[in-house]
């Protein structure tokens, strides 16, 4: 409900607007039979007046309707606009851990389905509201034809809207179960983009992944999608029946037990009548406002647990991080939960310290935790024990956004954006030249002037040094690679570890590499070793090893 009243916040006057000019045009289309009926029982249709005010409240009430539809596309635009907005902003803000325990494919599934779901039933709800105010009109106009016919009426609506309840229950049920069917949906859709390589060159693993898998979802969907279209079909035709069943009782069994005349029965008929398309329309939209409902369910899994920043405006920055002193962990610790684990992946109580101009290995067999210290090392893991203090100062959450402008990263599983994101500026061009000559892109790849690069289709390793080149633009105090040099050629891999990084050290950065390139560990200043999650009792000293010293390994 937060994300529906920010929704009806933002565009409070728009909505105010098109529920009020839908209940004027809801009212017009009540006069409009009111004036039907007159005429046809007072015999006054060769009336001018009758005339002149059947044509007024035609044209006010098409009027009406335009403006409606205008106010509510606007509505429904502004809606989609502000969905999307939030939603990047969700996932900006949202703690790492939450958006990996999440899945990007359920992410995926709220962009491509939820806010068009939402935004789809936002529309519905004027829509209802005209037909509400027609309906509702109609009806005082039925109460001042027959009290009789009107209270037959209400207990017949009473009554429909009961039985109604069970298929539009048991509908939102399968549309719940349809929606979660989308979520693995989208899973594989993200396998056949990704694995499309591994899928092409096995055909028997391929025809698994196509027929029983894919296949069996993409039934299910179309099961549920079909079962929760007919249960709402059905209460729409359950709606005509009921409809018809009561201008039956009305005509044909009612007037057997009163002297109703049959001026006012036929008002009544027509006027019920009438009642029949905004019914109907009524009843259609119910199913977009319980599709709306369970995207809503879903979008609000994303609700974060924490803001983790303020991204309200673009002002709302915090300022460059130049240098610190001392950077330390005492005692962090964190664990992985799944349902399906006995024993849970924990890391630490880890115990580390760090100072501007130290170049720190961290090394280890497969799993055991270096890249979960990483993330909890540049503050996108929160640790769940222990504390990191920056210059003694704890890091709160608070303080945690400008705790991570301190440090450059190149991790193993980098995003290499197309655009260098303001980090370019005319003056800087120079810089950018030399950082392309450094790393042998020179001839590969040109930066424009508002820093969008030439390509990004590249090799692997060259993608890393493109990574490198926008963490040496960032130019931060700390830098940490995860495994960047796995992918390098050896030649380069040499440059990186005899050059490139003595060269930050120099600089005064603190520098922490992950690494598997047992060659190189002796241009480490300290070595921390990690097994199982623990930091190694036997592991090296955590001063910088003396000259010639090559740590444990
Ligand atoms: N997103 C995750 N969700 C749940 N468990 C995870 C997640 N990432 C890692 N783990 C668990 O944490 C353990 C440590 O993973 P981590 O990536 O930190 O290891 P690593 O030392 O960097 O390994 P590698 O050398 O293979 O990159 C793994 O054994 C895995 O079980």
């Amino acid at each position: 409900m937060r994300l529906l009243k920010l929704l009806i916040h933002r565009s409070k006057g728009t909505f105010a607007l098109a529920v009020l000019v839908g209940l004027l045009s809801g009212a017009s289309s009540s006069a409009l039979i009111m004036l039907i009926n007159r005429s046809l029982v007072h015999g006054t249709f060769r009336s001018s007046t009758t005339l002149a005010a059947f044509a007024g409240v035609l044209c006010v009430g098409m009027l009406l309707r335009i403006c409606a539809q205008v106010l509510l596309n606007r509505l429904n635009f502004g809606a989609l606009y502000e969905l999307r907005m939030h939603l990047f902003r969700r996932v900006l803000a949202s703690p790492l851990r939450q958006l990996e325990e999440l899945g990007n494919h359920r992410v995926t599934a709220m962009l491509a389905e939820d806010i068009p779901a939402v935004t789809t039933s936002l529309m519905a709800l004027p829509t209802l509201t005209i037909n509400a105010a027609a309906l509702l009109g109609c009806l005082v106009y039925l109460a001042t034809l027959s009290r009789l016919i009107f209270v037959f009426l209400l207990g017949f609506i009473v009554v429909g809207l009961g039985v109604y309840q069970l298929p539009t229950r048991l509908g939102l049920g399968i549309l719940q179960q349809a929606r979660t069917r989308s979520d693995a949906f989208f899973k594989l859709f993200r396998a056949v983009l990704e694995g499309n390589k591994e899928l092409k060159l096995h055909a028997q693993r391929r025809s698994v992944f196509l027929h029983r898998d894919v296949e069996a979802t993409a039934r299910d969907m179309q099961r549920l999608g079909a079962a929760s279209a007919n249960l709402f079909n059905f209460t729409a035709s359950w709606g005509g029946f009921l409809f018809f069943t009561f201008i039956g009782l009305l005509l044909f069994v009612l007037t057997r037990f009163t002297d109703l005349d049959s001026a006012t029965l036929t008002s009544c008929t027509l006027t019920v009548l009438f009642l029949q398309q905004p019914l109907d329309s009524m009843m259609s939209s119910v199913h977009f406002l319980s599709r709306g409902s369970v995207a809503l369910e879903k979008l609000q899994r994303l609700e974060p647990q924490v803001w983790e920043f303020d991204l309200s405006s673009p002002q709302a920055l915090p300022p460059p991080v130049q240098r610190f002193e001392h950077l330390e962990l005492r005692g962090i610790t964190h664990a992985y939960f799944r349902d399906q684990d006995e024993r849970p992946f924990t890391l630490g109580p880890i115990n580390l310290s760090l100072r501007p101009g130290e170049l720190v290995f961290i090394i280890g067999g497969n799993g055991s935790g270096k890249t979960t210290l990483a993330k909890l090392l540049t503050g996108l893991y929160v640790p769940e024990s222990g504390e990191i203090l920056l210059d003694g100062q704890p890091v709160t959450d608070a303080r945690r956004e400008h705790y991570r402008q301190h440090f450059s990263t190149v991790f193993s599983d980098f995003f290499l954006f197309d655009n260098l994101l303001g980090l370019t500026s005319p003056e800087r061009e120079p810089q950018v030249k030399a950082y392309l000559e450094r790393l042998h892109l020179e001839r590969k790849v040109q930066i424009s002037g508002d820093g969008t690069l030439s390509t990004t289709a590249l090799s692997q390793g060259q993608r890393k040094r493109l990574a490198l080149l926008t963490a040496y633009l960032e130019d931060r105090p700390i830098y940490l690679f995860d495994e960047w040099a796995a992918d390098q050629d050896p030649l380069f891999k040499d440059i990186f570890y005899q050059q490139l990084l003595p060269e930050l050290r120099s600089r005064g950065k603190a520098v922490v590499v992950i690494s598997h390139d047992n060659r190189y560990f002796h241009v480490a200043d300290r070595i921390l070793q990690l097994d199982s999650g623990r930091m190694m009792e036997d592991a090296p000293p955590t001063g910088p090893l003396l000259p010639g010293q090559r740590a444990a390994s």
